[in-house]
């Protein structure tokens, strides 16, 4: 098959990779900001026309709509728009309002209950937001939590105090004897904590030994710092809008 140009447009970037039909391949991203779809051009590559292109994401439908056209311009196809819905890929939307899911969150816990539909599935995405979600077996989705990521909590902080900067979270050893260290290691420490806690939390619902998938821009930074079972899987949100836009047809 020709491989599926994936988009998943975040809040922070706009995260791309290739759909082989099995896995999801030479990921890419780019920001956003005034330049990004000069950005996404050499990002993207020339080198393959896509099969398909398929578009999921949280972003505005304005940015959603310009990446449509981009598709429909650059590749002469009209792409897959994947939305949150209360079933797909033989897993349940447990929200009463389904749309209110957000498609990254509902595309990475299908990923995860594809690749073991027999285990629990704990799928923490790093990104502008921390999401920390529970799949039971059989697709048997039981929703999550929403908290802020590192780069808001840092813009907030910075935003609500009498000038506490802005800067990028470090796992320092507490306590610390500086403003900047107190900042770098709270955000740093801060987000395991609420991510442990928030798992220890969500197994008290039962669910034997879960798979755990980690997944987002700051993924990498955590990695180190949760415990070892965490499987870090970049391309997760990629391949479940890639597995619902193949059952769409
Ligand atoms: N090259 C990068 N550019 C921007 N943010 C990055 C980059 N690498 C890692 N990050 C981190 O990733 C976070 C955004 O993660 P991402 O999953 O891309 O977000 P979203 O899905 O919300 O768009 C940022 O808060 C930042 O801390
Ligand atoms: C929680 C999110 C903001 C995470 O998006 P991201 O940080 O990846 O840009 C997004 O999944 C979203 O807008 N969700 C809608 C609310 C919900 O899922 O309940
Ligand atoms: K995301």
């Amino acid at each position: 098959m020709a491989e599926w140009l994936v988009f998943d447009a975040g809040n922070s970037r706009l995260k791309f990779g290739w759909w082989d039909g099995v896995r999801i391949n030479r990921l890419g991203a780019v920001p956003w900001g005034s330049r990004w779809q000069e950005a996404l051009d050499p990002a993207v590559g020339d080198e393959m026309a896509p099969g398909a292109v398929v578009i999921g994401g949280v972003s505005d439908p304005e940015t959603l709509s310009v990446l449509g056209r981009i598709a429909k311009d650059r590749w002469g196809l009209e792409p897959l728009q994947v939305c949150t819905t209360v079933h797909a890929c033989g897993v349940r939307n447990p929200y009463p309002e389904p749309a209110q899911l957000g498609v990254d969150r509902w595309a990475a816990v299908i990923a995860a209950s594809w690749r073991a539909r027999e285990q629990w599935h704990l799928v923490v995405d790093a990104g502008t937001a921390v999401t920390v979600d529970l799949v039971a077996p059989d697709g048997d989705f039981r929703g999550g939590a929403i908290f802020p990521g590192a780069g808001v909590l840092s813009d907030s902080l910075n935003r609500r105090t009498a000038g506490l900067p802005h800067l990028a979270p470090e796992f320092l050893p507490v306590p610390t004897q500086s403003t900047p260290d107190a900042i770098r290691a709270g955000i740093a420490h801060g987000l395991v904590g609420a991510i442990l806690h928030l798992e220890r939390s969500m197994l008290e619902e039962g669910g034997s030994v879960p798979c755990r998938w980690l997944t987002g821009g700051d993924a990498k930074l955590l990695a180190g710092h949760l415990p070892g079972d965490h499987q870090h899987a970049p391309g997760l949100v990629l391949e479940g809008l890639a597995r619902i836009a193949e059952e769409a047809g």
